[in-house]
């Protein structure tokens, strides 16, 4: 049986009376890689935040490796890199890496230096004058020197390059294959996830739409193309999404998939990509209906 790094349970957050998290429930299973998907503002970086406990919930319970998040501090055995990677640009790589062996308890300092240098990266250099991919290697090294049992990583690619994004994902299995580290990582870019996740959580409106393996996800899914009532053929299945408005159009379906006994329609396995983008399709059709 799964055990799991973290837990939301009906959780909720609100800011003022902007509602982020509207009874969110999920798992985060330990050992796993995670991807945590959702259009922008879905709720991604607050989810990351109560967990971290940078944030308190209204509602609902959290457990982090065991035990509700610390107050104050980060809890012991997890790491959070936050979107903006808080590094201060006039201090050194070296001075960085020490900053963190300063103001951590559990910190592997060799661990860390391994990684901020590993690509050439000079301990010398100043943050200032690396490029956005070395400034995200430091401050992954910096996340990795507490040696984390649970990382979350906030988009941590959004600015790089396809051949810096490579290394840091390098960075990232390698601490998974080594110390057997779970890993939720938000991210916009879905060849990133299918690429290092092998489970992922879909958010939208402050809920879970899915979660769990993502090859038992896409499996259940699937496109039904033609031009007439999806529902004629549909069967028990579930209409997520249609993809275009006239003639031949493409419906995402989720569950068993119907039998088709007519040449006017026909049937495709989903990919990754049809799944999440029909769900954020969907929900954002709703936010136009609702205006
Ligand atoms: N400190 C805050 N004050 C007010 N509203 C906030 C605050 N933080 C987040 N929100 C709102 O809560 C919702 C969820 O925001 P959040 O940053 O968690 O989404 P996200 O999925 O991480 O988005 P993005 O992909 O753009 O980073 C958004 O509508 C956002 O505007």
């Amino acid at each position: 049986m799964n055990t799991s790094a973290l837990s939301f349970r009906d959780v909720h957050k609100s800011f003022r009376r902007h509602t982020a998290l509207a009874g969110c429930t999920l798992t985060v299973n330990e050992g796993s890689i995670t991807g945590l998907i959702g259009a922008n503002g879905a709720g991604k970086s607050t989810l990351m935040s109560l967990a971290a406990g940078l944030l308190r919930a209204d509602a609902g319970t959290i457990d982090v490796l065991g035990a509700p998040p610390a107050r104050g501090h980060i809890s012991h055995g997890v790491s959070y890199l936050a979107q903006h990677k808080p590094l201060y640009p006039s201090l050194t790589v070296a001075e960085m890496i020490q900053f963190g062996a300063d103001t951590n308890d559990d910190w592997d300092n060799d661990y860390a230096t391994t990684i901020a240098t590993s690509t050439g990266i000079k301990p010398t250099t100043r943050i200032k004058h690396l490029s956005p991919g070395q400034r995200t290697i430091v401050a992954v090294a910096l996340v990795l020197g507490r040696r984390p049992r649970l990382l979350m990583l906030d988009e941590p690619m959004a600015d790089l390059d396809p051949l810096a994004r490579r290394t840091v994902a390098q960075i990232l299995m390698g601490d998974v294959a080594e110390h057997g580290t779970t890993i939720l990582l938000s991210s916009h870019v879905l060849s990133e996830i299918s690429d290092l996740a092998d489970e992922m959580i879909l958010l939208g409106h402050g809920q879970v739409h899915l979660q769990g393996s993502i090859d038992t996800i896409v499996a259940s899914h699937y496109i039904l193309t033609g031009t007439g009532d999806p529902h004629t053929v549909a069967g028990p299945a579930t209409l997520i999404d249609t993809r275009g408005t006239t003639g031949l159009r493409g419906h995402l379906l989720r569950g068993d998939a119907p039998m088709i006994a007519t040449s006017e329609w026909s049937l495709a396995p989903a990919t990754l990509d049809d799944v999440v983008l029909g769900y954020l399709r969907s929900d954002a059709s709703l936010e136009g209906a609702l205006g």
